[in-house]
């Protein structure tokens, strides 16, 4: 796509940056207890303000106070599958987005009836490694070719092996996709984006993915779901990419990480925004 192609998408991106900021939307997350702490931290420093819960009866009130809502399957307890579901459907009541990240899909019973259980709320925003996005489209019976294997929360497939999956979702959905890896894709039935660059460190910390789900939900509560999955996979590019050093340990990584998400400049979101999307 020549330059001038992509300038509504680069200045959709370059304006959800800002409106993050100016609006600080709430978004009401549930997700898993090994990442949390990034979840949130990220959210907050992409300008969102962040509330992570577990209860039921939790459900309905925050997504009547959020601006959206994120939902990850990495770690769930025994309340998880009435406390999601709930979550999943008070946002669709109430008109609001939300960003699933089936986190390891296909492992255990207990995931995949809540995954099953959540197919019927179509969320806004799918955000997955390839395996997982490959394992979620064969669970949901949109997609007949059976492929692709998660092992526990990793990805053993390439993000091009998703594409047809990722495809089917959002066919299904009506919303984004986001397959996370080296180049990520995000797409929605009209449009197919890949975004290039970033860090391999990210691959050396826990969380890179959950906490990339988390903040595109921070986008949702600005901006249009695939503008939301868009932005979040190219401040990740950009921040990861401005974070890493040559010989950089992994916890200093994820420090100069969020701390680049943090300071986010617009116009430097820009010039990189138009150099790493690609269709
Ligand atoms: N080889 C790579 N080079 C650059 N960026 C990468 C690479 N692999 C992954 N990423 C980036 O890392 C982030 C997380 O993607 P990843 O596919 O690792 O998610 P995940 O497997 O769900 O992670 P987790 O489950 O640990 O949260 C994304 O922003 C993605 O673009
Ligand atoms: C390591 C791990 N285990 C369950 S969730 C999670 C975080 C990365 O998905
Ligand atoms: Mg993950």
């Amino acid at each position: 796509m020549p330059a001038e192609g992509k300038m509504k998408e680069v200045t959709s991106v370059v304006n959800a940056v800002k409106d993050a900021k100016i609006q600080c939307p709430l978004v009401g997350s549930w997700t898993n207890f090994v990442t949390i702490n990034l979840v949130a931290n990220t959210q907050l420093a992409v300008g969102g303000r962040a509330a992570m819960c577990f209860l039921p009866d939790e459900a309905k009130p925050l997504a009547f106070v959020s601006k959206s809502t994120y939902i990850n399957v990495g770690t769930l307890q025994p309340v998880a599958l009435q406390a999601l579901t709930e979550a999943a459907k008070a946002a669709v009541e109430l008109g609001k987005p939300w960003v699933l990240d089936p986190v390891a899909a296909g492992l255990g019973d207990t995931r995949t009836q809540l995954l099953n259980a959540l197919k019927q709320y179509k969320p806004s925003v799918i955000r997955g490694n390839a395996s997982e996005i490959i394992a979620l489209a064969n669970l949901w019976g949109i997609q007949t070719e059976k492929k692709g294997k998660v092992e526990g929360v990793d990805s053993t497939d390439t993000v091009d092996a998703a594409l047809s999956s990722a495809l089917e979702l959002a066919k299904w959905t009506g919303g984004a996709v986001a397959i996370s890896g080296e180049t990520d894709i995000v797409l929605d039935i009209n449009n197919t984006y890949r975004i290039s660059g970033g860090s391999a460190m990210l691959k050396s910390i826990t969380g890179a993915g959950c906490s990339l789900g988390g903040v595109i939900a921070v986008y949702a509560g600005v901006a249009d779901p695939l503008t939301a999955a868009l932005t979040g996979s190219v401040v990740y590019k950009y921040a990861s990419e401005r974070a890493a050093k040559k010989g950089m340990g992994t916890f200093s990584f994820q420090t100069a990480f969020v701390d680049n998400l943090s300071l986010l400049n617009a116009d430097e979101v820009e010039k990189y925004a138009k150099s790493h999307i690609n269709s």
